[in-house]
Order: C-alpha cells, then structure tokens, then sequence
C-alpha cells in the first residue's frame, strides 16, 4: 500500500532506531534527562525562542497552549478550518473552557489582520474578552498552504495591539520554511508560542516541541503535567526527535514529489488536483471522495478524505518517485 494518508505515518530510520536504543536517559519530570534537554535547547534555538518542551504529539502541545494563554470563558479567534479548532475533539472548550470565535481564512487560511480587529472583544463586565489568536502555518486543511511571514506577522501585531497573545500552530513549519526559503524562526518571530511537530515529515516516531518565553514555558510545563504529559526516560524517543530536526533540509523532495504528484493527475479522470505549496495535495473528486478513496485503495493508494467531494494525498520521506509513479497511474485508471 502507497501510504499517502498523512505524513504522520512516517516511519523512524534504522539510524533514529539506534540512537533511541543509545540514548543517554535520566526523570524528565525533574528535568534531568540529558537528551531531552538537548533536544529542547536545540528546538528554541531553531525557532528563536527562549525556550522549548518536549510534548508527547502536536494535539497536546496546541491545547497547552491554548490553556497557558486563556482564562475560562474567554474567546479564542481561529480560522475556521485550522486544526486547533476543527480537529482537536473541542479540545479548546474541555481543558481550557474557552470559546471559539471562527474566521473565513479564504483558500488558503491567512488570517488579515482586519478580521483580528473585527473579531476582538474587550473584556468588561457583560463581555469575556478574546483571549488567544492561533494561527496555522502550513495551513494543512486549506492545501498545506505555506503563508507568508509578512501575513503571520500582521496578523500578530494586530492581536498584540490588543494586549491579545498569538499562538501558531507549525505542525509543519519547516515545510512552510523551505517552501517560502525563509527560517522558522523568522516565520515564527511574533507568535508568542509556537508549536511544531518532529512526527510528520522530519520523520522522528513521537513527538512535538513547544517553545516561547520562559515564563510561557513555566506555565506550559505545569499544564502539561496537569495533562499527564510529564514524562520519565523520555530520551528515548527524544534521540530520534534530535535526528528529524537536521532533516528539515530534505522537505523540498516531499514538496517536489508533490508537485510531480498532482501534475500527473491532472488527466486522471473525475479528479481535479489543487496545485501544491508544500507536501500536501488536495484533489477535488467527481465521486464522493469515500469512494474515490475506496477505488484508489483497491489500487494500492491510500488517501485521506478532507470533504465530501476532497480527498488529501500527502508526500513524506517513505514515498519515494517510483511511489509517485504508481499513485499517478492508478489514478489514471479510476
Ligand atoms: C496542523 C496540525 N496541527 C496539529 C496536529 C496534531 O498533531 P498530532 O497530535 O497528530 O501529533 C496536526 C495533525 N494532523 C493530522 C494529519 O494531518 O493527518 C490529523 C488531521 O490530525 C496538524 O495537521
């Protein structure tokens, strides 16, 4: 089967399997595991941050976020199709006991700072006040699209200007990095938070990393052992986490693998493949993308359905240009 569901079913390397089995190890709740550590200094220098927390998966390490930022009832404004907001079983209403005020983001989920002034609230003593701005970055519903830093930066100081922390969600940051050619950090320079995962294209088996000011990651901390995300000899799957941040250079082969991709769908019948930014594509089906799906899989493909009339192919280090190949013809054959 040619995996192309996600790119969180990447697999570790024999080289991320050996460094996992070696790893110095030591009780990571009292901070004392040595590759952690080195991992969470590694990340926020990347990013540009003060600091940095290894957290167990993308999902935990955006509702500690939300819940650092927020007070219960506030409102927090997000593009209405992120992940934070539409994927996260409510998260944001169960730990945090916040509300969610959607914005349009359009086709590819930018944020303007226009609807960051219209949908702010001021606290007083009918109104909650917005709490929190999360923006995404790749946008992974809206295509992968990879917005530009300008656009996340707008977005932030409008919220800022309203005394209103931002929190970005870069799942796939790097891919947004190497598409655009510009460093994480400068794409992550005004979040206050930012969330990215070693789990997805960079290839580690486990993991996300969360990084801010080092108040923010004191207060993270807390909240993350309060979700049971303290972890012990964690350096075990931090080692592999160490390997995939010094793959960020080789998402440009997922990006072009893309691009190769939906080319050779174009004239494959019942499908309108959406041109890619980065890793990920989103095709337009005739059928209902269920049963795309089903014809494609019993091809050999596997996609993963985004809408009723959507499916979303994604490229990762386990998909390799024969892959490509054999994807575009057994969707020649639809
Ligand atoms: C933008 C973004 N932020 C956060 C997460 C959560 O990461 P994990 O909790 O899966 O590690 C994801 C995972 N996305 C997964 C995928 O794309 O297959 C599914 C949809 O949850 C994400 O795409």
């Amino acid at each position: 089967m040619i995996d192309l569901r996600s790119d969180t079913v990447t697999r570790p390397s024999d080289e991320m399997r050996e460094a996992a089995a070696g790893a110095e190890v030591g009780d990571d709740v009292y901070g004392e595991d040595p590759t952690v550590n080195e991992l969470e200094a590694r990340t926020a220098e990347i990013l540009g941050k003060e600091a940095a927390m290894y957290v167990p998966s993308g999902t935990m390490g955006n509702q500690i976020a939300v819940r650092a930022h927020t007070e219960r009832g506030q409102e927090v404004l997000l593009e209405e199709e992120c992940h934070t907001y539409k994927w996260e079983l409510g998260g944001i209403a169960q730990h945090s006991q916040v509300q969610a005020r959607t914005i349009d983001g359009g086709d590819r989920g930018v944020v303007r700072p226009e609807q960051v002034h219209d949908g702010y609230v001021e606290g007083d003593d009918h109104r909650p006040g917005t709490g929190l701005l999360v923006l995404e970055n790749t946008h992974n519903a809206r295509g992968g699209t990879a917005i530009a830093p300008e656009r996340i930066d707008e977005a932030a100081r409008a919220a800022h200007e309203h005394g209103v922390s931002v929190h970005l969600d870069g799942a796939r940051l790097f891919n947004a990095a190497a598409a655009l050619d510009v460093p994480a950090a400068r794409i992550a320079r005004e979040a206050d938070s930012v969330m990215t995962c070693l789990s997805k294209g960079l290839g580690a088996p486990v993991g996300s990393m969360l990084a801010g000011s080092s108040e923010f990651l004191e207060r993270a901390r807390r909240i993350r052992k309060l979700m049971g995300g303290g972890m012990r000899q964690a350096g075990i799957v931090a080692a592999p986490g160490l390997l995939a941040l010094e793959n960020r250079d080789r998402l440009h082969e997922d990006h072009r693998r893309a691009r190769k991709l939906a080319a050779g769908l174009e004239d494959a019948p019942g499908l309108s493949p959406l041109e890619p930014e980065t890793n990920i594509v989103l095709v337009e089906t005739d059928d209902p993308a269920e049963t795309t799906l089903e014809r494609l899989r019993e091809r050999g493909v596997a996609g993963s359905a985004f809408g009723a009339h959507t499916i979303r192919l994604c490229t990762h280090w386990d998909i390799d240009d024969a892959d490509v190949e054999t994807a575009i013809e057994a969707a020649a054959s639809l």
